[in-house]
């Protein structure tokens, strides 16, 4: 696949460009819309007069008559064109706006939390997108279609009287330039504080979402309650103040509509007055100001929500920050991780499929890191500090330290989410850096295995769309779930309720468990699977997976020293360098501190016993 930079593109002007023609069409048919308005105005106060005149045949008004008919019906089906032609093309629009959004986000799946707040990924994915919706149908057409009816009424006022045409320009000019800029000016802070306030709410809520049980746990519910009740009093009261001034501002305009129709009148009963203009055209000019004013004042109230639309601009920027975004195809496909997911999940074969399998059979899970050195673009200190490391395939390596050391960080260094700042990490002699991307030659199990609210069946093959029942069946038979899922109402066909309740943590890691032999890497990422299963759950669930997934190469995580023996290699971190290293006899003969920490240690079972097995 072609691969090029967007980064630099804007996300507004490249989608306008490419639109152009589309937009031209219905900003012009926009204004052949108001036009007709303003005709239909016209002709009717025409019709209205000489019907008062109490003409002796029809035939007398008959003209007005099919004009007003006949404006009336353009009106409203160029009306509709202008609809279908904009909205077809900012539809269009959104639809590779989406495509371009989620290729960029999508890549970085992996550290997407470390690089967004999930209040703003929300943000980025459900609003903004919209947001720029309306720039287009709601800011930018309303805005041209109202400049070239401008353009087009002074011209035909300059046409019969130019000083007034003048005059007129600069009133209408007010309306549609003038009172929006001030408006704008003067909302600015204020829309920036609503906009900042309502995002700490919504950070606040997802925040509080995630954590709920801890905070009803530390009895900190009422805490959070009066913290989010002051945050969104606080944006409340400046929406308020800005829908006053929006009031205010609107009531302004009107009364300047108003004015303008009284001079239009004013103008036009001189010109009767001078024999110019026959009486009965009085009514039609006075009555041709009310839509295309209108159609200034409503132009004039979309520019004063520019800032908004400024503000998902630039988060959207952001989204592609250090991304290579790859060319999106002249027809805009699905993207591709939705329909491995969905199709995962429906548990219809996919396709690519085929090729994992191929990426899968070329890896041998040989990883070599070579004095890496990591840290956070926003941290003055190290998180992980020139680390060499070799594990041959089908090593087992066990990381320990407390929390913070820094273990989180080399696996996401190991597995290719982050970049080394110094030195190198490599598969088989190959960097595993993939920009956040997914990668064939890791699995991962982690504390809390997700379960989708589907059939058992697809959730195990989530980790292989084109599996089989029989093979579905087989790894469920190796990870000891068999019996449990056979005695389920419906097998394998029993959906999970919501998040995999229906099973206990032992069982859903061990569905988990399943999924990782499904995929057969050839590096298992053990992150600390084990945490709030009780010691015998523990135990048997280590006893499974260090069976299965014999002969891999195995990374762990954990907080305890049970089940050390069995590791070729134990490694201690402390403050993102390695402040312990060797195999279990080594430690045990050679560093005190260790075997104390073992003994602490109490390990309630004896491992090394039951792993022998
Ligand atoms: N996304 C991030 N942005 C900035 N700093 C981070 C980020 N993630 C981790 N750190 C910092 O890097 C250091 C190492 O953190 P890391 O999460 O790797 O430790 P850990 O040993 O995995 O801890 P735990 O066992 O609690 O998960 C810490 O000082 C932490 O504050």
């Amino acid at each position: 696949m072609r691969v090029v930079d967007n980064s630099g593109q804007s996300w507004f002007l490249s989608y306008l460009r490419q639109y152009f023609w589309a937009f031209l069409a219905a900003a012009l048919l926009g204004a052949l819309a108001i036009g007709c308005a303003g005709a239909l105005l016209f002709a009717s106060g025409h019709l209205i007069t000489r019907s008062a005149l109490k003409p002796e045949n029809i035939l007398m008004v008959y003209v007005p008559i099919v004009l007003v008919r006949t404006f009336g019906f353009s009106k409203a089906v160029i009306q509709y064109l202008e609809r279908l032609v904009g909205h077809d093309a900012a539809l269009r629009l959104v639809s590779r706006m989406r495509v371009r959004l989620y290729r960029a986000v999508e890549p970085q799946a992996l550290m997407i939390r470390s690089k967004f707040r999930t209040g703003d990924l929300l943000g980025l994915l459900a609003e903004d997108i919209d947001q720029l919706q309306n720039i287009y149908l709601k800011l930018v057409l309303p805005a041209l279609s109202a400049l070239l009816i401008y353009a087009a009424g002074i011209s035909a006022l300059g046409w019969m009287d130019g000083t007034f045409a003048l005059l007129m320009g600069l009133y209408c000019g007010y309306l549609l330039v003038i009172a929006p800029a001030i408006s704008l000016w003067t909302s600015l802070a204020q829309r920036r504080t609503f906009k900042q306030e309502r995002s700490k709410a919504y950070q606040e809520l997802t925040d509080a979402l995630f954590g709920m049980s801890d905070l009803v746990l530390s009895g900190r519910t009422e805490h959070f309650l009066a913290s989010f009740a002051g945050q969104q009093s606080k944006a409340t009261a400046v929406e308020s103040s800005l829908r006053r001034r929006e009031w205010r501002a609107h009531w302004t305009a009107q009364c300047v509509v108003g004015g303008g129709i009284v001079i239009m009148t004013v103008w036009a009963g001189g010109w009767v007055a001078q024999n110019h203009l026959e009486p009965t055209w009085l009514a039609s000019f006075a009555l041709v100001a009310f839509p295309l004013l209108d159609a200034f004042v409503r132009a004039g109230e979309a520019v004063v929500h520019a800032p908004e639309y400024q503000d998902s601009l630039r988060r959207l920027k952001e989204s592609e920050k250090n991304t290579h975004i790859p060319a999106a195809p002249a027809v805009s496909p699905p993207a591709i991780f939705v329909d491995t997911v969905q199709q995962a999940i429906s548990g219809t074969p996919d396709p690519a499929g085929s090729q994992t399998a191929a990426c899968r059979s070329g890896h041998t899970g040989e990883l070599l890191l070579d004095n890496v050195s990591y840290r956070y673009t926003d941290q003055q200190a190290w998180s992980v500090r020139h680390i060499s490391l070799h594990v041959p395939q089908g090593g087992n390596v066990a990381l320990l330290g407390r929390s913070g050391a820094g273990k989180s960080t080399l696996l996401n260094l190991i597995q290719g989410a982050l970049q080394p700042n110094e030195g190198s990490v490599t598969v088989a002699g190959t960097p595993v850096y993939t920009g956040g991307a997914y990668s064939s030659l890791f699995a991962v199990l982690n504390q809390q295995p997700y379960l989708f609210d589907t059939t058992v069946a697809n959730n195990i093959r989530l980790g292989r769309p084109d599996a089989s029942l029989e093979e579905v069946r087989a790894v469920t038979e190796q990870v000891g779930l068999a019996a449990l899922i056979d005695s389920l109402p419906e097998g394998y066909d029993t959906r999970m309720q919501e998040t995999g309740l229906r099973f206990s943590g032992g069982e859903r890691q061990r569905i988990a468990l399943a999924r990782i032999l499904l995929q057969n890497h050839p590096i298992i990422l053990l992150d600390e699977p084990t945490v709030g299963l009780d010691p015998l759950t523990e135990h048997e669930l280590m006893q499974t997976i260090f069976h299965v997934l014999k002969g891999k190469t195995l990374i762990w995580i954990t907080h305890h020293l049970t089940g050390m023996e069995h590791m070729d290699e134990v490694i201690f971190m402390e403050k993102g360098v390695i402040s312990m290293r060797g195999s279990h006899e080594q430690l045990w003969q050679e560093q005190p501190r260790y075997r104390n920490l073992y003994e602490l240690d109490h390990p309630l079972l004896d491992t090394r016993s039951a792993l022998d097995h």
